[in-house]
């Protein structure tokens, strides 16, 4: 069977622009299209250039080197010749590779939307086509509603597909702009267009996710005869988004039924880089990455459940669909009170935890962790914290410290212009050595404080926490009403840039927060005197 090539067509500037939310600078919109550049995507769609001037400065600077760079737009007006349309003109001389036209393509918009007639429709198609051929350009036409205009006039819909493809377009794109068409029917009404004429190589397919079929919508185009997909990262875009190149791209390549029979430019070196790019996107976005997003979320690769945990670790593919790290994703073994004792080992191991199947202290620390968790602990987000939990079952973390005690205050005041101040101030003993050490400190609120006041007066440890940071505090209120029980996690660095959780749990969010804090401390001492932290790539 000859092998043919699937054209990856990324819309992520353009119709992700259009996504709820999301508003792109210039400059991320260098950063996207050098990624997805650097990546190997065929065509980047870089927005519509004259709609606005992010998208009009955009086109004047350089951004992709081996992707086809593509400017959106309309077809030309009704009315005006192709020559006289200024929207065309300023299309026309943008920096491009290429232009992405969007047509009506269901009479019924021509009517309401254009309120032209069907004919000039076809012209403006075809003019515009033209136009852009003539200055030298790719021509690709975006059909618009073509799957329910083809359900309402389909010999309309399949002239609009026509007529751009024997006026030159490379590409006549199929699209499911309102996002309802189902698989099936996305089957059949492609099979249609290629027995109208226009050949499988030169059509896309640009779905929405409006009922969640925007991936499989664009598979089903595939196998029906399409060569492009249009898509975006993360599936971002107007509504519901687009059709999540994230999850088509390694279907393509690593599932047996595409990798067959097609080729894109993303191969196996760089489908790795899939779950980097993934996440580095959502970091320009400033929102945190979905963790249950296929192949590349956090939770695609992991396992509570004891039963998966055991089978996993005598054959990963008795649970998982593809390789993680095919994908640059990991395998993630967790422990909670869903785990049997393969998890406890597995996760034990990674941290260079040696202990047997049979070692009573084994059974001790499980059940301390599903006790702990029933009451509201969550160790599968604290490593830090189960790690000193596991240690001290195992009687292998020195003492320290101990804490003799804390109280902080809360007060709300008025300065000397009446202005309210919430003032907090924290108390600390702490005994080392045999020596009491107290430390008060303000703070701007009151875990700030108990934060400032312990580390004010450490002792001989004083200089082994003077790295060590407080990246992100995460609060969590267990159960409503009078009995609520509060979880903290929190996030620490250090100047080696190794970051952990720990976690705390009480009926009091302070004492929670405290717990949380004294983890952190104690982990970082014993990673100083590589105790702890070295956790084993899996
Ligand atoms: C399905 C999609 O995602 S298509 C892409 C949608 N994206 C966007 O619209 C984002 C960028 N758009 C814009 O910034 C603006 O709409 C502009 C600059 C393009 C046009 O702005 P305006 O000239 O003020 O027009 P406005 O947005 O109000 O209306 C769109 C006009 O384009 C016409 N039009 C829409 N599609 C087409 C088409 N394929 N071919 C020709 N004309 C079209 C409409 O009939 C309407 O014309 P009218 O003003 O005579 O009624
Ligand atoms: C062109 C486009 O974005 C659509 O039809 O959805």
């Amino acid at each position: 069977m000859t092998r043919e090539k699937i054209y990856l067509f990324d819309t992520t500037l353009r119709d992700g622009q259009q996504t709820p939310g999301i508003d792109f600078s210039t400059e991320d919109k260098i950063a996207i299209a050098a990624m997805l550049d650097d990546f190997g995507i065929d065509y980047v769609e870089g927005g519509y250039p004259g709609a606005n001037p992010t998208d009009t400065a955009f086109f004047t600077r350089k951004r992709t080197e081996k992707a086809a760079f593509v400017a959106f737009g309309m077809t030309k007006r009704a009315g005006v010749s192709a020559s006289n349309d200024p929207g065309l003109a300023a299309l026309l001389q943008a920096e491009s590779d290429a232009i992405c036209f969007v047509a009506k393509s269901w009479d019924y918009h021509v009517k309401v939307a254009l309120g032209c007639s069907n004919d000039e429709n076809l012209e403006s198609i075809r003019d515009s086509v033209i136009a852009a051929i003539g200055v030298g350009k790719e021509a690709m036409v975006d059909c618009e509603h073509f799957f329910d205009g083809y359900k309402a006039n389909p010999d309309y819909a399949l002239s609009c597909a026509r007529t751009a493809y024997e006026a030159g377009a490379r590409w006549v794109v199929l699209c499911d702009t309102n996002g309802g068409t189902q698989p099936a029917e996305v089957r059949e009404i492609v099979a249609a267009v290629i027995a109208a004429g226009v050949p499988g190589h030169c059509l896309g397919i640009h779905a929405h996710n409006d009922t969640g079929q925007a991936v499989a919508n664009s598979l089903a185009a595939v196998e029906a005869g399409v060569r492009q997909i249009q898509g975006t990262l993360n599936g971002i875009g107007e509504r519901c988004g687009n059709a999540n190149l994230v999850t088509i791209i390694p279907t393509l390549a690593l599932k047996e039924t595409y990798k067959s029979r097609f080729d894109t430019t993303i191969d196996a070196e760089r489908l790795v880089e899939l779950t980097r790019i993934s996440h580095a996107f959502d970091e320009l976005l400033n929102r945190s990455p979905d963790h249950q997003m296929p192949y590349v979320g956090a939770s695609a690769f992991a396992t509570k459940a004891g039963i998966h945990a055991s089978a996993l670790l005598k054959d990963p593919r008795t649970y998982e669909h593809v390789p993680p790290e095919s994908v640059g994703n990991f395998r993630k073994v967790m422990v909670s009170d869903q785990g049997g004792k393969s998890n406890f080992i597995n996760a034990l191991k990674r941290r260079g935890i040696e202990v047997g199947k049979d070692d009573p202290r084994l059974d001790k620390l499980i059940t301390i962790v599903k006790e702990r968790e029933a009451s509201g602990y969550a160790y599968e987000g604290a490593d830090a914290s189960f790690e000193l939990l596991a240690r001290r079952t195992l009687g292998t973390i020195p003492e320290f410290f101990a804490i003799d005690g804390f109280r902080v205050m809360v007060e709300r005041r008025f300065d000397s212009h009446g202005r309210v101040k919430i003032v907090s101030e924290a108390v600390v003993k702490l005994v080392i050595d045999g020596q009491t050490l107290m430390s008060v400190a303000e703070g701007d609120g009151p875990v700030n404080a108990l934060d400032r006041a312990l580390r004010k007066d450490f002792g001989k440890y004083q200089h082994e926490i003077d790295d060590l940071l407080l990246a992100d505090f995460k609060v969590r209120i267990l159960n409503g009403g009078t009995e609520a029980i509060t979880r903290v996690l929190i996030e620490s660095i250090d100047s080696d840039g190794v970051r952990w959780w720990t976690v705390g749990v009480s009926e009091n969010i302070i004492d929670a927060s405290f717990q949380a804090l004294m983890d952190s401390v104690i982990y970082k001492l014993m990673k100083n005197r590589a105790l702890a932290g070295k956790i084993a790539a899996e």
